[in-house]
Formats: structure tokens, C-alpha cells, sequence
């Protein structure tokens, strides 16, 4: 399978002279088209980082990223955040959504930035995407009006408006509660079968088996990978048990 982001030795520092320290540390890392991965590791191990690293939403000291035959490492300022808009969706742990606008238009403003004369089009997109993930009643509340998991449903729906071709996820059911996050990752799994590549930031080995493969990052490296069958629905038990057991073996 075709590879959508390669990055190469990629090494992301902070901080200056004797106090900078590297967050990644050399990490080579991929992702294939259509591919369902997430990333595990300890607290401040590196996984957003990474995310940021692999999007081109941070530039790093060394290194490349390569994303659909594209060196970001080249890229403009405004080709990157093209390429960000148009074939990268993003979904964080709290949709950052405007108060005064409501789920409908909070969903739609970002298409609607270079885009104003297509409004009935991008507003019946965004309907669609609002009847797929359960939340088209709630198109007129107020973001303050619907619950933690609605809200992640909207910040689905925003992230699915331009068709990207990967979406990443840090920590987006991490503000859940277990049916809420259940539910999520239903509809990130559906999104992954129709053939969009996610990568997911997570600590919660839940999340983590419902993907088919995992990158476990100690300290800036990655350290060990564990690949699973596509999940089909199944045995899920079985998955979050070999995710938990090779957790405890590499000490994560
Ligand atoms: N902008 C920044 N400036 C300075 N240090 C940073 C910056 N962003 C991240 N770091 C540091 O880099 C390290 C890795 O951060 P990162 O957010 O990637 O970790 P993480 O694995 O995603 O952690 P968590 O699971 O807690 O979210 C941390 O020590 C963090 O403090």
C-alpha cells in the first residue's frame, strides 16, 4: 500500500542552548493510504509532537515529512496550511468552536473561508455529514447547548468537510465517558472503512485496539510497533488484551 506520510529521522528540539532537548529524537515513521494507526506512550513521551511533526503543523530542526510524494519540509507557509485545509482533517480532545456561532456554522466556517459563493453546496455537505454521526437536530443549538460527546461529533464533521485523505486525532475521546468514546470511535472506524487514513494519539488501550497498528513512543523514539487485523467488529476484549499485555512488556 501506497504511503500518504513518510517522515524520515525527524528530530524536534525546544528550548535553546543548554536547555534545548530533543522531543523527537531521530523518529522515521509512516503512514500508508487508508491506514488506521495510533500513537501510545507515556505523558510527555513525544506523541503530539509527532502528530504535529507528521500534519506540517510544526516545523522540525532535522529530518523530513513527506506527505502524498509533497516534502513538506520545503513548503511555504501557505502551501502547508493549503495542504492542511484541503487534505488534512484534525479532531483534539476539546473542539475549539466559536461561542457565537452555532453547531451548523461552526461546522461550516472553515470550508467557508476561501470558499463564500459555494454556501448552499458546503451547508448540504455539512448536513450530510450531521445525519451520518446522529446530530442533524442539533444544527441550530448553541455549542454550550449539547453535550461533550455531540460536540465531538460536530468537531467530526468539521474535520470530514474537504474529504481529506488522513485525519489526525489527539486524544479525541479523552474528554469522554466510555459510551460517548465508544460511540466515536464507531464513526472513526466507519470513516476509516470508506477509506480515509486516521492517526490517533492516545493513551486509552481501548482506542488504541481499534486500530491496526500502534506506534509505542518512550522519550522521543519509537521504541515498538504492534500490528492488528483490520478491526471487523469483534473480538475486541481479545485486541485491548494484547494491546494492554505489550504495553506491559515494553514498560509503557
Ligand atoms: N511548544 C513547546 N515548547 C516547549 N516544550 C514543549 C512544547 N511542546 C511540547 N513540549 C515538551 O515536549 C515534550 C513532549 O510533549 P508532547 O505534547 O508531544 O507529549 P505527549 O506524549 O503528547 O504527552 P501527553 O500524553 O501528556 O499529551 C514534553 O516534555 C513537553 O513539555
Amino acid at each position: 500500500m501506497k504511503k500518504i506520510i513518510i517522515g524520515d529521522h525527524i528530530v524536534k528540539s525546544f528550548g535553546e542552548g543548554d536547555e534545548q532537548r530533543n522531543v523527537l529524537d531521530g523518529v522515521s515513521a509512516y503512514i500508508s493510504e487508508g491506514e488506521f494507526v495510533a500513537v501510545m506512550g507515556p505523558s510527555g513521551s513525544g506523541k503530539s509532537t509527532l502528530m504535529f511533526a507528521l500534519s506540517g503543523t510544526d516545523d522540525v530542526n532535522d529530518g523530513k515529512v513527506v506527505f502524498d510524494n509533497r516534502d513538506l519540509s520545503a513548503a511555504s507557509e501557505n502551501e502547508l496550511s493549503d495542504i492542511r485545509r484541503t487534505q488534512m482533517g484534525f479532531v483534539f480532545q476539546q473542539p475549539t468552536m466559536l461561542k457565537n456561532l452555532n453547531i451548523l456554522d461552526n461546522i461550516i466556517l472553515p470550508s467557508m473561508r476561501n470558499n463564500r459563493k459555494n454556501v448552499v453546496k458546503i451547508t448540504e455537505k455539512a448536513r450530510v455529514l450531521m445525519k451520518r454521526v446522529g446530530i442533524t437536530e442539533l444544527e441550530k443549538r448553541d455549542i454550550t447547548q449539547v453535550s461533550g460527546g455531540q460536540l465531538q461529533r460536530a468537531g467530526i464533521c468539521r474535520a470530514l468537510m474537504n474529504s481529506p485523505k488522513i485525519i489526525f486525532g489527539d486524544e479525541p475521546t479523552g474528554a469522554l465517558n466510555s459510551k460517548s468514546a465508544q460511540e466515536i470511535m464507531d464513526i472513526f472506524s466507519e470513516i476509516n472503512a470508506e477509506g480515509t487514513a486516521i492517526m490517533l494519539v492516545t493513551h486509552d488501550a481501548k482506542v488504541a485496539a481499534r486500530t491496526e497498528r500502534i506506534m509505542f513512543i518512550r522519550d522521543g523514539t519509537i521504541v515498538s510497533e504492534l500490528k492488528l487485523p483490520k478491526f471487523a467488529g469483534t473480538n475486541i476484549d481479545g485486541r485491548v488484551k494484547e494491546v494492554t499485555e505489550k504495553m506491559r512488556e515494553i514498560g509503557i
